[in-house]
């Protein structure tokens, strides 16, 4: 069944002891949409996306994914759900080459491939062909093909993350959460990963926390600005740039002649 959104958060809270990290915090991701979260710093946003992803249950409200309610959201149902995120920083397994860290991608669709691996059976020449081959088109889309048989260790920081990036794309999900996907890497690289980011989303919805601003101005179709856990903006880069309620915190926080 097709629904509007394909995420959908409604009024969701998560508080750690005392202290509230998100504050009745609603979102929607439409098909195709990329949607920025930013903020300052403590502001909620990696609390948000451990919410989206299962890593975190809020205390409150509702995630619905395809319009379906996850309650009690579980990290391994995501692939199940069409749901992929990518890590702050790289963690890739050393030990393996590119192709092999993106085929641990591609395995977690494939049920028989996780009752062998468990078993110690080795793969049917024709499981291993068909996820090697998945693993490079993953590679390839986001131009990383030439490094397939590389490990981690050899590759340039921006390249790694290309790779982990091809790993999330591996479970061909429907909604893709990337966590701080520009960090570290110079000016140059970031604007070749918003094309990436614009390409990909032609087949999926995107979900980005990340801190360059410019990068997010220019890559997101939609913001959500979060300031102690509560979202006080949201719309357009330009409607959220032009919204009073960030000047407005901004002015509270450093003020014009601050940070
Ligand atoms: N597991 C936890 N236990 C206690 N407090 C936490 C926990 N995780 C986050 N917090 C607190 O919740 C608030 C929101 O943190 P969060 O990491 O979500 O913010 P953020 O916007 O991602 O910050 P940054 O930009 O620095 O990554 C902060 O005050 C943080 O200290």
């Amino acid at each position: 069944m097709e629904h509007s959104s394909v995420l959908e958060v409604n009024d969701v809270s998560v508080r750690f002891g005392g202290l509230t990290a998100l504050d009745a915090v609603s979102l929607k991701v439409a098909p195709g949409e990329i949607v920025g979260v930013i903020g300052p710093n403590g502001a909620g946003k990696t609390t948000l996306l451990n919410v989206l992803c299962g890593f975190t249950r809020p205390d409150e409200g509702q995630v619905l994914i395809d319009g379906r309610r996850h309650q009690h959201l579980r990290p391994h149902q995501l692939a199940g759900l069409g749901v992929a995120r990518t890590l702050q920083g790289v963690g890739l397994f050393d030990g393996l080459s590119a192709i092999e860290n993106v085929m641990v991608g591609t395995n977690c669709r494939a049920r028989a491939g996780f009752w062998s691996a468990l078993l110690g059976l080795p793969r049917s020449d024709r499981e291993e062909r068909r996820l090697r081959e998945a693993a490079g088109q993953a590679l390839d889309r986001v131009r990383a093909g030439e490094v397939a048989a590389s490990r981690p260790a050899e590759l340039p920081y921006g390249m790694r993350k290309r790779v982990a990036l091809a790993r999330a794309l591996a479970a061909q999900p429907e909604l893709l959460l990337l966590d701080e996907p520009g960090s570290g890497l110079a000016e140059g690289e970031l604007a070749e990963l918003g094309r990436l980011i614009r390409e990909l989303a032609a087949g999926m919805s995107l979900v980005i926390v990340e801190h360059h601003m410019d990068f997010m101005m220019s890559v997101c179709d939609s913001l959500v600005v979060l300031d102690f856990g509560k979202v006080i903006s949201r719309g357009s880069p330009r409607e959220v740039q032009a919204d009073p309620a960030v000047e407005a915190a901004y002015l509270g926080s450093s003020g014009p002649g601050g940070e």
